[in-house]
This record gives structure tokens, sequence and C-alpha cells, in this order.
């Protein structure tokens, strides 16, 4: 009885004490944040994130000793062999490359930032997409980037369908990505319109005019009108600063209010130190004066910024999990079951092959027969009600379902209690039936093979794609080059030709010049046939 008790409450004590080990690690390890940086080049995307950071994080391109600060590229496309994987990309200027289309690189840096108020931590992880919007066609940048985004809401998906869960499993979906709009006071461009469409779909595109100190304010309001009426005109879902009248408060009202009229974000950026008015800031220095980046009446930086990394970051990274991943998801779950099934999947871009989910699984040393392919079809058609994140994944805690002031929020699922978001909690509870238990078992088992075969097989197309690609130019330049021969060949056929014909004159010439030399020699003869008949006269 006493060691009962005694072991009871050793257990209790055991278990507060975890549960306050894991809240004062969770404090210690600090808030995860990640955003991206896209649009065309010299649009000021380095300089805004190195000002963002107080930090050289990254290294303009073609600067020089950028080599010591090379990021860790996730991923490239390369279309025609120009490296685009950031290190060669930034490092040195190559004109014998220039001609080259450069494809598209992702590339990250990790920074750990401290607020000084609370200590509390900001591991902030940036990703830059060098390349992009460099290439004559740049569909090869919108893919590269969607694969990468859906690669990570795929492990999440994985992760979340097994039943043992990996402790060590770190979620790196992409929670804003800040598109870096050309500064041309026209309203948007084509490439503007069609990445930011397509990304919104997986990520919260915050749109940014850079280099904002290149308009006059007049044009500046005008672009800023112009942009958001394209956005409006082509219905470009990006982020939307929106709030509920009956549930938030007044502050909150007045904030988002305030954000959404002055939306798209101009910035000027500078990673320069300025005096200004006795005070040493970061600015920008002109012939005619400096300004300082933190101005709230010439640049936007210190709004966004703040928005960013403080009072919008909770509610980019609920939007990422709650709409943006749901979204993914419930697609993604339909479209497996769909193509089981034989109806046709709603997705537009069709995985390679799924349609052998059976050959596929054996492959994996999973067998499963007929029987159990109809039971994962029905436990992934009731997965949706059954199978929903565990707080481990989402960093946020459990009880911050998405609020009504998020975008789309009609939506939404119906949250769950947390007990439920549990998987594991799932297939050890006695009351679940029995054969529910082994359909989530199937399903847990099955769904991470199947993402990560279509992972397989669609990386497995785009480099057949580029084999046969490569394969037809170079059948294009054989022929060229037989082309050439042939041409070379009759050339030097003509060459040889003329050279006979040449040879030819030449010898009639030589001829000629005989015939001559005989006249001459008869003239000489007659000549001296002359003179000797004189000279004989004369005698
Ligand atoms: N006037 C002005 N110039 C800026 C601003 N921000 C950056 N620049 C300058 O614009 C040039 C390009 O800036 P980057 O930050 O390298 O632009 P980027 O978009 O990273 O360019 P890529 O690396 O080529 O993709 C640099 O010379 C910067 O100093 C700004 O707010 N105002």
């Amino acid at each position: 009885m006493l060691t009962d008790t005694f072991s009871f409450s050793t257990t209790n004590m055991y278990n507060k004490e975890s549960a306050l080990l894991r809240r004062k690690k969770d404090v210690k390890k600090g808030t995860k944040f990640t955003f991206m940086v896209c649009g065309a080049m010299g649009t000021g995307k380095s300089t805004f994130i190195n000002s963002l950071v107080h930090q050289h994080l990254v290294p303009k391109r073609f600067e020089h000793n950028a080599s010591d600060s090379l990021p860790k590229t996730l991923s490239f496309f390369n279309i025609e062999g120009a490296a685009v994987d950031a290190s060669s990309a930034r490092a040195s200027f190559d004109p014998e490359s220039v001609h080259l289309e450069p494809g598209i690189a992702i590339t990250e840096y990790n920074i750990e930032l401290v607020d000084g108020s609370d200590s509390s931590k900001l591991m902030l992880t940036i990703l830059d997409t060098p390349g992009f919007g460099d290439n004559f066609d740049n569909e090869v940048c919108f893919q590269e980037i969607s694969n990468y985004v859906e690669n990570q809401f795929d492990s999440v998906l994985a992760e979340e369908t097994r039943i043992r869960r990996n402790p060590r499993f770190e979620d790196t979906r992409i929670h804003a990505c800040l598109y870096f709009i050309t500064p041309t006071g026209h309203g948007l461009r084509e490439l503007d319109v069609e990445t930011m469409k397509r990304l919104s779909k997986y990520l919260n595109v915050i749109p940014i005019i850079g280099r904002a100190d290149s308009f006059t304010p007049s044009e500046l309001k005008l672009f800023k009108q112009r942009i958001v009426s394209d956005i409006a005109r082509y219905n470009i879902p990006v982020y939307q600063f929106t709030y509920d009248e009956d549930e938030d408060d007044e502050e909150t009202i007045k904030e988002n209010k305030f954000l959404a009229s002055i939306q798209p974000f101009a910035v000027v950026a500078s990673e320069e130190d300025v005096i200004i008015d006795g005070v040493t800031t970061k600015g920008r220095n002109y012939p005619w004066g400096s300004v300082d980046i933190y101005n709230p009446a010439v640049s936007d930086f210190a709004l966004l910024k703040s928005v960013l990394l403080g009072s919008h970051l909770q509610d980019l990274k609920d939007l990422t999990h709650d709409f943006l991943y749901e979204m993914y998801r419930t697609e993604r779950l339909t479209s497996v079951t769909s193509e089981n099934s034989g109806i046709p999947s709603t997705r537009t871009r069709e995985p390679p092959s799924l349609s052998n989910l059976a050959a596929i699984t054996a492959s994996q040393s999973i067998t499963p027969n007929n029987e159990n392919d109809k039971i994962l079809h029905e436990s992934l058609k009731s997965s949706e009600s059954i199978v929903q994140p565990v707080d481990s994944i989402s960093d946020k805690s459990a009880s911050t379902v998405a609020t009504p002031t998020s975008k789309q929020s009609s939506v939404f699922r119906k949250s769950v209690s947390p007990s439920k978001y549990d998987g594991a909690s799932i297939a050890s509870s006695p009351t679940i039936p029995q054969q529910q238990r082994s359909q989530l078992r199937i399903l847990s088992e099955t769904v991470p093979y199947v993402l990560k075969h279509e992972r397989l097989a669609s990386r497995q197309q785009k480099l057949q794609e580029l084999e046969n690609r490569s394969a037809k130019e170079l059948s294009l330049r054989a022929a060229a080059l037989e082309k050439k021969a042939t041409e070379l060949k009759l050339r030097e056929k003509m060459l040889l030709k003329q050279l006979e014909q040449g040879k030819q004159l030449d010898g009639n010439a030589s001829e000629v010049d005989s015939v001559h030399i005989k006249k001459e020699e008869t003239l000489t003869n007659l000549h001296s046939i002359v003179s000797n008949s004189t000279e004989d006269g004369q005698k």
C-alpha cells in the first residue's frame, strides 16, 4: 500500500516536473517562424532581410567575399547547367554564363532573434529564391516553389498519419511569403499576377513594394491604387488584414482597418548607419538629405516588421495550419481516395501515378491485399473526421483554433477537442471499434509511403523531362553539325574542282607561253637569219 502511494506520488511528481520542464524547454527553444522572399532581381529583398535582422545575413548578388556566408540550398532546378545554387549565383559574376538561363534555387538562412523586453526567442528561418523571374519561361520557378511547399505539407501529413510519432520531427512549413513587386509604377506585371495567384494556394502572400524611395508621394499613392485594383481584378487571394466587429476588441479592429488601408506595404530598406537629428539610425543618404527607414512618413518598414515578427505572427501560423494546410490535406486525401475508387481527382496537377496503390505499397515492403485496399479507401474517406493534427506538429496551443479574424474563416473546419487530435490516443482508445482501429493502422502505415512514392515519382518525372529535353537538344545540335559537315564537304569538293580548273588554266597558259617562246625563238631565228644574211651579203 505504502509502495503504491509512493509510486503514485512520485509518478505524479514526475509528470508535473516533466510538464514544467517541457514548458521551460519550449520557452528556451523559442517560437519558430518561417517566411520566404520572392520577387524579381534587384527589388531589394536581400537588403530588406538584412535590415530586418540587423545583420548582414544575405549577401548581395556578386558580392565579393560572400563565400563565408553561403546559405543552405534546399532545392534547385537548373535548366542549362548555369548553377543557381546561390553559392555560385551570388558569389561571382561569370560573363561566360550570363546567356544561360539560371533556373531557380530555394536557399535557407537561419537566425535567432531575442526580444530585449522579455528575453523570448524567435527562431527565424528565411528562404530566398535566387533566380526567380530571370528565366525566359518562369514556369520552372512556380513549379519548384510549389513542389517545395507541397513537400513540406506532405511531410506533416505523413507525420500526422503515423501511429508512432517521430519526436524529432521538424515542421518546415512556410508561414508567409513576402512578394516584392517590381517598382515600375505601372501596376502588376503578368509575372507578379501569376506568381501571387499560384503561391496563394499554399502560402500567405504579402505583396510589398521595395525601394519605395524611388517614388514621389503622389506616384506611390497611384502605384498602390493600381496594385490594389489589379489584385481585385485578377482575384489574387493575398493575405488580408480582416477583423470581426463582434468578436475582436476595438484596438484590433482599428489596427487591422489601418493595415488594410495602407496595403501593399511600401518599404525603404538599408544596412547603412546614418545620423539624422543627432541620432544614429538605419537609413539612406542622398545628395539632398537622408531617409530614416523607420520613419513612417516615408517607409512602411517598421510597420511591416512589427506585423511580421509581432502582432500577426501567430495569425500567419494559424492560417498556414488551419486553412492552407487543411485545404491541401483535404485535397490530397481526396485525390488518393478517388484514385483508388476510380473517381476522377479534383487536383489540377495530377501526381505521376498513384493508380496502383497495391503495387506501390508492395514495393515498399507493405503488402496490402485487395481487402486492405478497400479498407484503406474507406479509412481515407473517413479520415477527414478522424485523423487530426497533434499539438506537437503545429506549435500553437490546441486552444488557438483559427479565429474568425482569419481570412476565409467560413471554410475552417470545426474545432475538435485536444484529445481527439492525438492519433496515437485514438488508436489505443477502447471506445473505437476494432475495424476502425485496423483501418487507421493501415492508413497510418500506407499514406506516408504513398506520399513518399509520389514525391519520388514527381522528382523522377522531372528528371525524365530534363533528360528528354537534353536529348532533344543534343539531337538538334547533332543534326546541325551534320548539316554543317555536309556543307563543308560540298565546299571542299567545289574548292578542289576550282583548283583542278585552275591547274588546267595554268597548263593552258604555260602552253601559250611555250608558243610565245617558240614565236620569240622564231623571231630570234628570223633575226639571226636576217642578221646572218646581212653579214653574208657584206662579206
Ligand atoms: N533606393 C533604394 N535602393 C535600395 C533599397 N533597397 C535596396 N536597394 C538597393 O538596390 C540594389 C539591389 O538590392 P538587393 O537587396 O540586392 O536586391 P535583391 O532583390 O536581393 O536582388 P537579387 O539578389 O538580385 O535578387 C542594391 O544596390 C541595394 O542597395 C531601397 O529601399 N531604396
